[in-house]
């Protein structure tokens, strides 16, 4: 089945960078790891961000989490400046509004799924159940069952369970299918898909795989620090219906 792209997302949007720099200083050593970003990501909206092996993929992505901050240039959470915040305020600004999801679980091995999830749930402020979260994702039936007992595709749904629990305005994911084969992989999609779709989570997803581009409403590709390509997806799929 062939989803059509969104007709309209609401004209705000979630993120607004404007000329984005980022260098990284080793010694003597500067990489410039973004040169000159202008991206604007819309609220709903879910855009798969592609790019060869340091193309800077991962440098955007923290900078918009609030992990790392640009050299130069500006960047926005909606009506909020990230570019000059504080330390405390950027944790304030990761903990109210941004799920994270990298490419390794990062789960606590002697607690349980529910347990994992809770973890954030006790912190957040208006957090869904964590039995929610993680039916959302699939893993009801396996909720009392510790991390090593979960196949590598059901710890990342825990993961993702995790992230979504405290409700997040984003979801940014820094190549979550990195590690599982296809059919494993597809199942992690399909959780981010409908987290998307159901709740309506912007969502950033980092990819080594251009097949994953298809159940994106957009496309943006780096190379060297750079946008290259920035487009909407006119031929959307569901997650079950890649092959790669
Ligand atoms: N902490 C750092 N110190 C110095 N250089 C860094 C640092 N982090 C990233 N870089 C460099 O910045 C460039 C962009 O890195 P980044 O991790 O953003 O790329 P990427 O597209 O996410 O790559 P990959 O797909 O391999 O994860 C690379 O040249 C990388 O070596």
């Amino acid at each position: 089945m062939i989803l059509q792209p969104e007709a309209s997302f609401p004209a705000r949007p979630v993120f607004r960078t404007e000329g984005v720099t980022r260098v990284y200083r080793t010694g003597a050593v500067e990489v410039r790891a973004l040169r000159g970003i202008d991206l604007s990501l819309r609220e709903g909206e879910m855009v798969v961000l592609l790019g060869a092996s340091g193309s800077g993929k991962s440098t955007l992505l923290n900078i918009l989490g609030g992990l790392d901050r640009p050299t130069e240039g500006r960047v926005f959470f909606r009506d909020t400046e990230l570019t000059h915040a504080t330390e405390a305020e950027l944790t304030a600004y990761r903990r109210a509004h941004v799920g994270f999801v990298f490419q390794f679980y990062n789960l606590v091995p002697s607690l349980t799924a529910r347990e994992n999830v809770a973890l954030v749930t006790e912190i957040a402020a208006r957090p869904m159940p964590p039995e929610e979260a993680l039916e959302r994702v699939g893993l009801g039936p396996r909720m009392n069952h510790f991390p090593a007992e979960l196949s590598g595709g059901e710890q990342q749904r825990v993961a993702i369970a995790r992230a979504i629990a405290k409700r997040p305005d984003v979801l940014l994911c820094d190549e979550p299918t990195g590690a599982l084969d296809i059919a494993t992989g597809a199942q992690v999609l399909e959780a981010l898909h409908s987290v998307n779709r159901d709740l309506g989570t912007a969502t950033v997803l980092i990819t080594h795989n251009a097949v994953i581009q298809r159940i994106a409403h957009r496309v943006v590709v780096l190379a060297d620090g750079r946008i290259v390509r920035d487009e909407p997806v006119t031929d959307r799929l569901q997650p079950a219906e890649l092959t790669w």
